[in-house]
């Protein structure tokens, strides 16, 4: 039994547990992927039978009404299906083209989508119908051509959820065997370009372990909650925001960092004298952090780099925190409204990578490509100065190729 003391600790000496080796899971990984290189489809369906005891089944997608959903969940699913797209459109809409003109040429980029992109959606634990959504809108709204949707889990809801969103086609098939199948081709299915979407460790360091042959997205790991708070925020609601990020997998893990005692000690009372949420508390599922004052919550916050970042804390501007997957502002701002509805993606970097990383976005899907063309005068302006620099690098031809363009 943990006391007081070390129930409530100190920000300062506070740090992230990093993740425990896993070598084991990436030799198992590594083989697999081997053996579906080099014996495709047998090897596929032989790892589905051993680890799901099913066959892979291409399932044909319906209109999202024809599932038998009941009316209230169907329209759930539509209802943040059209916000996630909205914000995705609002978004790609930001996005455009450009070409400025100089005295040498005109110079620009333009945004391309990959054109065929996997969706994992993971179906081992609960049906990730969100998910679904997440993943496939943005991909279409970017324009990726094929969006290819492969889960564990032919649920209704996660298939009507794949159909409103987009997919061109659906795999039933989960785990490291399905991250190999997209990028390596399976059956009819050329190799994917890109996989996203989260998943257990098998699926992850499938993915990782491809990520020199397929472009993959962030490392969503176990989930992350960061929430800084005053003594005014509405405390019930906070726990309830902690409890959720935690409930998503056992290493998930929720911080409360605040300057006020008073209301540490008071979430704390709360957390122990119910049973449930006295077991986050008890394994680090749920940890209170003490802070000296609204600069150390900053600091704090911005080291840590959590995936969620719950700002409930007036006196603390926006613009000081750096680094963090996605923000919440106001206690209003519910990091499960985030998870399911409210429009930006719930696909985010944790583990601290959200310090040099972004979530999923209709961006992800995108490559930006720069175009040039040189005119005339820019023929001898740029010789002048690039036949210099490739003497000096004694990379003959490439002044030869500039020269006999400079008259
Ligand atoms: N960070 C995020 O944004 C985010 C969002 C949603 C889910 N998640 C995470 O996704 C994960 C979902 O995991 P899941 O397990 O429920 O579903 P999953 O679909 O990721 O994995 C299930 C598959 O794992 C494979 N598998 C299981 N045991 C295996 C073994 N011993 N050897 C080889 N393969 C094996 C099976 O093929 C199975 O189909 C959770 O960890 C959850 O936290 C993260
Ligand atoms: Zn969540």
């Amino acid at each position: 039994m943990q006391t007081s003391q070390s129930i409530i600790q100190n920000c300062k000496s506070w740090q992230r547990e990093t993740s425990n080796s896993q070598s084991n899971v990436t030799s198992t990984v590594s083989s697999l992927l081997n053996k579906i290189q080099h014996e495709g489809e047998a090897a596929v369906k032989e790892f589905s039978q051993r680890f799901d005891g099913f066959t892979p089944e291409w399932i044909e997608l319906k209109a999202p009404e024809d599932y038998g959903l009941e009316p209230e969940m169907l329209q759930a699913i539509k209802d943040a299906g059209s916000r996630i797209k909205a914000f995705a459109r609002f978004q790609k809409d930001k996005l455009t083209d450009s070409t400025y003109m100089d005295d040498c040429g005109e110079f620009g980029f333009r945004y391309k989508p990959i054109e065929r992109i996997g969706a994992y959606i993971p179906g081992g634990r609960f049906p990730l119908i969100s998910t679904a959504l997440m993943t496939l809108i943005p991909a279409k709204l970017a324009g990726c051509s094929e969006r290819i949707a492969c889960s564990p889990s032919a649920h209704p809801a996660i298939l009507a959820a794949a159909s409103f969103a987009g997919a061109t086609a659906f795999l039933k098939l989960g785990g490291a065997q399905a991250i190999g199948a997209l990028a390596y081709g399976y059956e009819s299915m050329e190799p994917v370009q890109m996989v996203v979407g989260p998943g257990n460790q098998y699926v992850n360091t499938a993915k990782q372990l491809l990520s020199q042959r397929i472009q993959i997205d962030v490392a969503a790991g176990p989930s992350e909650l960061l929430i800084l708070a005053d003594e005014f925020i509405n405390q019930e609601w906070i726990i309830a925001d902690m409890a959720a990020q935690a409930e998503h997998d056992p290493q998930a893990q929720s911080l409360l960092v605040s300057d006020s005692l008073e209301l540490l000690n008071s979430v704390k009372q709360s957390l122990e004298s119910a049973p449930e949420l006295n077991s986050l508390l008890e394994n680090q599922q749920i940890i209170l952090l003490k802070a000296d004052d609204i600069s150390d919550m900053v600091e704090f916050s911005n080291q840590y780099a959590p995936e969620h970042l719950l700002l409930a804390d007036e006196r603390i501007e926006q613009s000081l925190l750096n680094n963090f997957g996605s923000l919440f502002v106001g206690e209003n701002s519910a990091v499960a409204y985030g998870d399911y509805c409210s429009g930006p993606n719930h696909t985010l970097p944790t583990m601290g990578t959200a310090d040099r990383s972004s979530g999923l976005s209709v961006l992800s899907f995108l490559k930006v490509q720069s175009i040039q063309t040189v005119n005339d005068k820019g023929r001898q302006k740029l010789s002048a100065i690039g036949e210099k620099i490739a003497e000096a690098e004694q990379l003959v031809w490439h002044q030869r190729s500039m020269a006999v363009r400079s008259q």
